[in-house]
C-alpha cells in the first residue's frame, strides 16, 4: 500500500451550544491511500458529515475542532488559516453533498460554473477551461459534454444534476473528495451506475474518496474499507469484505443483520433495539452499552481501539460470529 494521502489522528471537534457541549466528532483516525475508497456508515446523528465538515475545515461557531490532527500529503490542516483553507478546498480536497441544488446557481449555465471553478485555482484559458469541463463531464457519464455545457442547472435530471455535481468537485484532480451521501436522493438504478463510475474514476485519477452513507449496503458495494461510526466515535474499521463477514463491533453486527440480504426469506428484518445516545450526554463508559446484549461492567468504562493488522474495533467483547456474507 502506498503512503497515506490523507491521515486523520484522534481528530475531536465540538459544538459549544447553550444546551452544552455536543460531542460530534471524538479522537476518530484514519489513514485513507491514494485512489482508495473507505465508507463512512453510522446512523443519523453519529458524527459523520461533522467529520467531513472537520476535513475540509469547514466547522463554523459554535463547532470548533478542539484537538487531533489532519494531514493532507503530509501538510497539517487544521492549524491553516481561513484563507490558506479556502486556497486548498476545491483543489486539494473537495466535498459533495446530497443536494446538488445547493451546489449549483441556477442563473448560470454548467459551463459558466465549472469555468469559475476552474478560475478559483487555475488561470486557463476559456477553451482549455471548457475543453476540461467537456472532459469531467464525460468521465462522469453524461453524455454529448460539450453541447451540455451549454444547459442550465434545470435542464438536467436529478442524477445528471449530481454528476455535474461531482464533475465540479474533480475539476482539479484533488488528492481527496469527500462525499456525504450523494446519491441517497436518487432511483437504486441511477445510484448503482453512480457508485461504479466513481469506483473508476478514483483508479483512474488516484483520487482518494470518502463516502459518507447511513446505508451499510451502498457503501459496501463501493468501498475498499469501512469506518463505522458510533456517538462521535469510529467503533470499528476494516477492509469492506473481512469487515461483513466478521464483524467484532456488536454494533456493526447489528447494522449488518438489519441488511435485506441477511434475513431468510418471509421473515422480518433485525432491528437494533433502544435509540442513539444524546450526544450532549454520553454515557461515561461504551455509548452502544445500552442498547447492546453483550455487555457487562466491563462496559461502564470507555474501550480503547484494539488494533489487530488492518483492523480495528472499541469493544471489550467483541462478537466472534460470522454473519455468512460472502468475502
Ligand atoms: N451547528 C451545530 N450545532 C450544534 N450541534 C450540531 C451542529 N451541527 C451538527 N451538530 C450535531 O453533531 C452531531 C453529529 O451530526 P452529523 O450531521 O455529523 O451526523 P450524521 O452522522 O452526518 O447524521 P446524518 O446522517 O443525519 O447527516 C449531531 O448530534 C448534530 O446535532
Amino acid at each position: 500500500m502506498s503512503a497515506a494521502v490523507l491521515s486523520v489522528e484522534n481528530l475531536t471537534t465540538h459544538f459549544f451550544t447553550r444546551a452544552g457541549v455536543v460531542k460530534a466528532v471524538d479522537g476518530v483516525s484514519f489513514d485513507l491511500a491514494e485512489g482508495e475508497i473507505m465508507g463512512l456508515v453510522g446512523e443519523s446523528g453519529s458524527g459523520k458529515t461533522v467529520t467531513g465538515f472537520s476535513l475540509l475545515g469547514l466547522v463554523d461557531a459554535p463547532g470548533k475542532i478542539v484537538s487531533g490532527s489532519v494531514k493532507l500529503n503530509g501538510t497539517e490542516l487544521t492549524g491553516l488559516s481561513a484563507a490558506q483553507l479556502r486556497a486548498r478546498r476545491g483543489r486539494d480536497i473537495s466535498m459533495i453533498f446530497q443536494d446538488p441544488i445547493a451546489t449549483l446557481n441556477p442563473m448560470l449555465t454548467i459551463g459558466q460554473q465549472m469555468k469559475m471553478a476552474i478560475d478559483a485555482h487555475e488561470r486557463l484559458s476559456n477553451r482549455a477551461a471548457m475543453a476540461r469541463a467537456a472532459d469531467l463531464l464525460t468521465q462522469v457519464g453524461i453524455p454529448s459534454a460539450q453541447s451540455r455545457l451549454r444547459a442550465y442547472p434545470h435542464e438536467f435530471s436529478g442524477g445528471m444534476r449530481q454528476r455535474v455535481a461531482i464533475a465540479i468537485a474533480l475539476l482539479h484532480r484533488p488528492a481527496v473528495l469527500v462525499a456525504d451521501e450523494p446519491t441517497t436522493a436518487l432511483d437504486v438504478s441511477i445510484q448503482a451506475q453512480i457508485l461504479l463510475q466513481m469506483r473508476d474514476l478514483a483508479a483512474e485519477t488516484g483520487t482518494a474518496m470518502i463516502w459518507i452513507s447511513h446505508d451499510l449496503a451502498v457503501v459496501s458495494s463501493l468501498a475498499s474499507k469501512l469506518a463505522v461510526m458510533y456517538a462521535g466515535r469510529i467503533v470499528e474499521q476494516g477492509p469492506t469484505a473481512t469487515l461483513l463477514r466478521d464483524p467484532r463491533h456488536p454494533y456493526t453486527a447489528g447494522l449488518i443483520a438489519s441488511l435485506p440480504a441477511m434475513a431468510e426469506p418471509g421473515t422480518p428484518l433485525t432491528q437494533i433495539r433502544g435509540t442513539t445516545p444524546s450526544l450532549l450526554s454520553l454515557p461515561e463508559g461504551c455509548p452502544f452499552a445500552p442498547r447492546c446484549d453483550y455487555s457487562t461492567e466491563a462496559c461502564g468504562h470507555k474501550p480503547d481501539m484494539t488494533l489487530a493488522g488492518d483492523r480495528g474495533w472499541r469493544c471489550f467483547h467483541p462478537t466472534g460470529k460470522t454473519t455468512g456474507l460472502p468475502a
